[in-house]
């Protein structure tokens, strides 16, 4: 018999914790692990919203009074309560539609709809900052760098939260032991361009970089779904095991469970319209149903039974309210209602959730990080290279495409004479290179809206501070960036035949690193903003369209009309081809081309040349000055909207 003492609750008598029928076989925990679990109840739990529409005037705030008239409430969860306790794992149960996932994400602080009614911890009113220490929240969905494998996953969360060898070593041991992934700890989570873990291997590591945390409570979303049966009861025996040899508290929603998984939590808890329909261990579901007079038909599963049951949707609307109706007053009601009084926990004004901490600030003020933002920085920073390194979606791909361009741009400008009749020739190899290198950026979103999801999760989970993580997107893309501008360059700028100065060759990779450094940035602030790939890939193709136009090579800029010249300085191309054009034009006199049309019969200085274009007097250093101003502020401004957009509520 496993028992947990909590000393935090408020009652007379000391706390224990029960555990009835223990698995023999239940892998525990290293001695030495730390093994301490959540107290964790919540009343009265209500949550709506405001359906219909309000007239444009309301809705831009220039009216007061509101037409009404269309306006509705829709109670998603309606007075729901529940207890879980220190090594318990609870279902949220119900039909589609239902609210389990609404209530998981308002128990967990995951909302941004208003929550009423009270949530605890330990029996004292939740403290959102103290919370999210503690609690940890696992997706639906798997977002975890597929090119790192199941150890260096686990080693890398760990250093987020340990400060010792010591503590993270064991941490990730415990976590592959307890999770069954031991014979994997080598093997690359895997994606598109790898092979490696299975779904349920996948879900069961997306649970280990949560447990290296250490949390006291454990959020799960669905954590089965899309796995076959026999990978959704492995994980839910990890669950299991994870609860009962550490005390840890789990909740979790879960849809359509097989008997044998159904029959595997502590507490059950059956949502239906956003209102409980039963509350209590999963072998008492056909008692309590029995005392209202159903019974479950023979060779059915009691899950699929109860759920059938409680579905208003393809069921008995009739039934399902009287199941509701009834429940608030049953006996499984009346014993959690006891409990959470005995515990003091009540919805008045002092657990009111509201009351706590208004909900806007939730998710943007930063917990107390378990290690320091230099640290943290290191470690995204080794993780962000050992990432760029191996996944050919991120780099490799994108090399071997600058390197096929740069090719091709030599091939078609192939070694061009420094006559007038090339002049012509050698700007648009330039306006070339500016437009179209800087354009093919666009191929960064990818590996950036992975990597996006990546960052909600871990902070959401308040693994690291959002500044320590743009300050390693930084130092991790610019050397990158540099050997990307130093190859390409360099084959375009010989093939092409470029100014022979080398101090000029330099000036020409220079220009190039900074503008694919902003473009990329500016990239990055496009994939913080949108929320699919094609919808960044359109505005991507868009704004570097709009840049092309104003860089000064179709059309002299003075051409273009006054109230649409202004937008060059906005557009990186336009510094770009600039400085391309002033650093290969302004000290070179190209000798004749009498026979050309036009003809130059004398030698004709660069100078002249770019004059015609309006960029003899550019300021090269000036306007490299303007492209390092403009990466950093795209990245100032991608920080800010994750930070304060994404906080990872719904
Ligand atoms: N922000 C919101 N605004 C309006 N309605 C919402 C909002 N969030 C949820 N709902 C509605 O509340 C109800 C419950 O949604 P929820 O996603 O919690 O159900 P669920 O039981 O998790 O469903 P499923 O099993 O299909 O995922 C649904 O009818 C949904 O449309």
């Amino acid at each position: 018999m496993h028992a947990v003492e909590n000393s935090h609750i408020p009652s007379e008598e000391p706390y224990t914790v029960t555990i009835e029928d223990p698995q023999e076989d239940i892998p525990v925990a290293n001695a030495n692990s730390e093994t301490f679990g959540a107290l964790f109840a919540w009343h009265n739990i209500t949550v709506k919203v405001t359906v219909g529409s309000s007239s444009w005037k309301s809705k831009l705030g220039f009216s007061k009074s509101p037409k009404v008239t269309e306006l509705g409430e829709k109670l998603i969860l309606n007075s729901v309560s529940g207890i879980v306790e220190p090594g318990q794992v609870l279902f949220i149960m119900g039909p589609s539609g239902s609210g389990k996932s609404t209530l998981l994400d308002s128990l967990a602080d995951r909302v941004k709809l208003p929550v009423y009614g009270a949530v605890t911890l330990d029996g004292h009113p939740k403290d959102a900052f103290a919370f999210k220490q503690s609690a940890k929240y696992v997706e639906q969905f798997d977002h975890l760098f597929s090119s790192l494998t199941v150890k260096e996953t686990l080693s890398y969360a760990a250093q987020f939260y340990c400060n010792s060898e010591e503590c993270r070593s064991t941490r990730v041991e415990d976590a592959m032991e307890i999770l069954g992934l031991k014979n994997q700890r080598d093997v690359k989570v895997g994606g598109v361009f790898f092979r490696g873990l299975s779904g349920g291997q996948k879900r069961r590591l997306s649970v280990g970089v949560e447990l290296v945390s250490a949390p006291r409570l454990l959020f799960l979303d669905e954590p089965t779904s899309g796995l076959d049966s026999a990978s959704a009861f492995n994980l839910i025996q990890s669950l299991r095991n994870i609860a009962r040899s550490r005390g840890t508290t789990i909740v979790c929603t879960i849809h359509q469970p097989s008997e044998t998984v159904f029959e595997m939590c502590d507490q059950l808890l059956l949502l239906s319209g956003g209102r409980a329909a039963y509350f209590g261990p999963p072998k008492e579901t056909l008692d309590h149903f029995g005392q209202l007079g159903f019974s479950i038909p023979e060779h059915t599963s009691v899950a699929e039974w109860v759920i059938d049951l409680i579905n208003a949707d393809f069921g008995d609307v009739e039934t399902v309210s009287q199941i509701l109706d009834a429940w608030p007053t049953s006996e499984k009601a009346d014993f959690l209602y006891r409990r959470l009084k005995q515990l003091n926990i009540t919805d008045n004004e002092e657990f009111v959730v509201k009351k706590q901490t208004p909900l806007s600030s939730i998710g943007r003020k930063d917990v107390q990080f378990a290690t320091s933002m230099p640290w943290q920085t290191s470690v995204l920073v080794r993780r962000g290279f050992l990432n760029v390194l191996r996944n050919p979606a991120v780099v490799w791909l994108r090399f071997a495409m600058y390197v096929m361009l740069a090719i091709l741009i030599g091939i078609v400008w192939l070694r061009l004479s420094q006559s007038a009749s090339n002049m012509q020739n050698f700007a648009s190899a330039l306006f070339y290179v500016a437009a179209f290198m800087v354009f093919m950026s666009i191929s960064v979103l990818p590996a950036y809206l992975e990597e996006k999801e990546i960052f909600v999760r871990e902070r959401a989970n308040g693994t690291y501070h959002v500044l320590s993580y743009q300050i390693a997107h930084f130092l991790v893309d610019v050397p990158f960036v540099f050997l990307l501008a130093l190859v390409s360059g360099t084959i375009c700028y010989w093939l092409v035949g470029m100014n022979s100065s080398f101090g000029r060759y330099c000036f020409f990779i220079w220009t190039l690193f900074l503008s694919l450094l902003v473009a990329e940035s500016m990239m990055m602030v496009i994939a913080a903003v949108v929320p699919y790939f094609i919808v960044g890939i359109a505005m991507g193709a868009f704004v570097f369209g709009a840049f092309m136009c104003v860089q000064g090579f179709f059309i002299p800029l003075n051409n273009i009309g006054w109230w649409f010249r202004w937008f060059r300085y906005i557009a990186l191309n336009y510094y770009s081809f600039a400085n391309f054009m002033k650093n290969e034009f302004s000290d070179l006199t190209f000798s004749p081309s009498p026979n050309y049309i036009p003809p130059y019969p004398n030698p004709v200085p660069g100078v002249n040349y770019l004059e015609q274009f309006g960029f003899a007097s550019v300021n090269e250093w000036g306007y490299s000055g303007v492209l390092i101003g403009m990466a950093i502020i795209y990245r100032i401004i991608a920080g800010f909207w994750m930070w304060w957009f994404h906080t990872g509520k719904h």
